[in-house]
């Protein structure tokens, strides 16, 4: 091969760098994302790393500690892009794995570098333990994956498979070439080929790494768009969006769709007499009921103020029926502990389906209101149905 890999070695050094800062970067404006830190220093290790090589085989003193201190780097770089990952995932980390590996680097550096020189079996055993962790790093990365960022996960669990794979076929066929020259920088395709390759593979990394961190940032901010900060029930954006998707579905299998609009009673006077903070808890309290009652194919969300809507596929208004009786009585039920005192909850519902009203959501509030408005009326703490309210309603 006709490269020059020393110059390549300084320009693998100073890319390596501008990782270092970029991540650093993005590391102070991530809030409670963790793991980034660790890749930022991962690239500074690297950066490190590439730097010492380049002096590796020249005629100064003491070039061969180079070798072993450049390969701790990025041993030890390894380990923090995979403990960046753990932790970017909430995953606990393995500290006794990370810190055999780097003993075992070091040790085995020292001794085909300094003790008993074999740039053979060095190159081999080195191939061997990357091999390894490489494969720990994309087994992190490829099992246990959230499903909004899969992409970016595959892309970096892939980039370090390939990584894994590189590093193995290099120790084999240096095991099946006993004859051929092995060094650093030794201009043949069995020593650059490998080594760049591998270099650009860790670029792909941190490019994945990256990636991982805009996916995770667009999904939290997906995640805040579409909550209700106070409850974390979806927020009335989302349940309309959902009901978009879930019009297309029904039309196309036919099924039902039914409504419930739920409203607390006098809440106002919950706020007025054990103040705000108390009234924030009723609503916690009444979302947390609501949440566990539904089917994991059924939407719960805060429409405002005090009142929730729940969307429930495949079911029709007596079975939603059923199930707001369900829910009232539980919520009557209930006792709230507001320091001395105990509070008990009701709330009124209506409720509607799409067989009287059609599938616009618009159109299926509005039912499910008339229907609450009517439970009021009739002296709270009830369930009332859409049709139980006569022919003579119009829409
Ligand atoms: N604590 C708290 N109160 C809220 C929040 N959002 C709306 N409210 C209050 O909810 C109350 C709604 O009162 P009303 O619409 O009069 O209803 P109500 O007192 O429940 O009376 P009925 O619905 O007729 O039984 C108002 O006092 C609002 O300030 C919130 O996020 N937290």
């Amino acid at each position: 091969m006709g490269l020059d890999v020393r110059t390549v070695m300084v320009m693998f050094s100073m890319l390596a760098f501008m990782f270092f800062c970029l991540f650093e970067l993005a590391s102070l404006r991530v809030g409670s994302i963790r793991g980034v830190r660790q890749w930022a220093i991962a690239n500074l290790c690297m950066s490190l790393g590439f730097s010492l090589a380049y002096f590796y085989g020249q005629t100064t003193p003491g070039h061969q500690w180079a070798a072993v201190v450049g390969l701790t780097l990025f041993a030890v770089g390894t380990c923090l892009q995979l403990t960046g990952i753990l932790a970017f995932k909430k995953q606990t980390i393995p500290w006794g794995i990370l810190i055999l590996f780097v003993a075992m680097t070091i040790c085995q550096g020292i001794w085909f570098s300094v003790i008993n020189p074999d740039t053979r079996m060095r190159a081999i055993v080195n191939s061997l333990l990357f091999f390894s962790i490489y494969t720990v790093c994309a087994r992190a990365l490829l099992v246990k994956i959230e499903a909004s960022q899969k992409l970016a996960y595959w892309f970096t669990g892939a980039s370090f498979a390939a990584l894994a794979l590189l590093m193995l076929t290099r120790a084999v066929l240096m095991l099946l070439s006993p004859d051929a020259e092995v060094g650093l920088h030794v201009n043949t395709s069995i020593n650059t080929l490998p080594f760049v390759v591998a270099s650009l593979l860790e670029f792909s990394v941190a490019f994945g790494l990256l990636l991982m961190l805009n996916h995770r940032l667009i999904a939290d901010v997906y995640q805040m768009a579409s909550r209700d900060a106070l409850t974390g029930a979806m927020n009335r954006r989302r349940i309309e969006e959902e009901a978009v998707r879930l019009r297309a579905r029904c039309i196309r299998t036919g099924e039902p769709l039914a409504i419930m609009m739920i409203d607390i009673d006098f809440f106002k006077s919950i706020n007025d007499r054990y103040g705000h903070p108390a009234g924030d808890k009723v609503l916690r309290a009444i979302a947390d009921i609501a949440q566990k009652s539904i089917r994991a194919e059924d939407y719960f969300a805060r429409y405002g103020g005090e009142e929730f809507c729940m969307l429930l596929t495949s079911t029709t208004e007596s079975e939603a029926l059923d199930l707001a009786e369900r829910l009232r009585l539980a919520f009557a039920e209930f006792t709230l502990t507001l320091g001395k005192e105990q509070l008990n909850i009701t709330v009124s519902i209506g409720v509607a389906d799409s067989s009287m009203v059609g599938l616009e959501f618009a159109d299926m509030v509005t039912a499910a209101d008339k229907a609450l408005y009517c439970a009021k009326e009739n002296g709270r703490n009830r369930v009332i149905t859409y049709s139980s309210m006569g022919a003579g309603t119009t829409f």
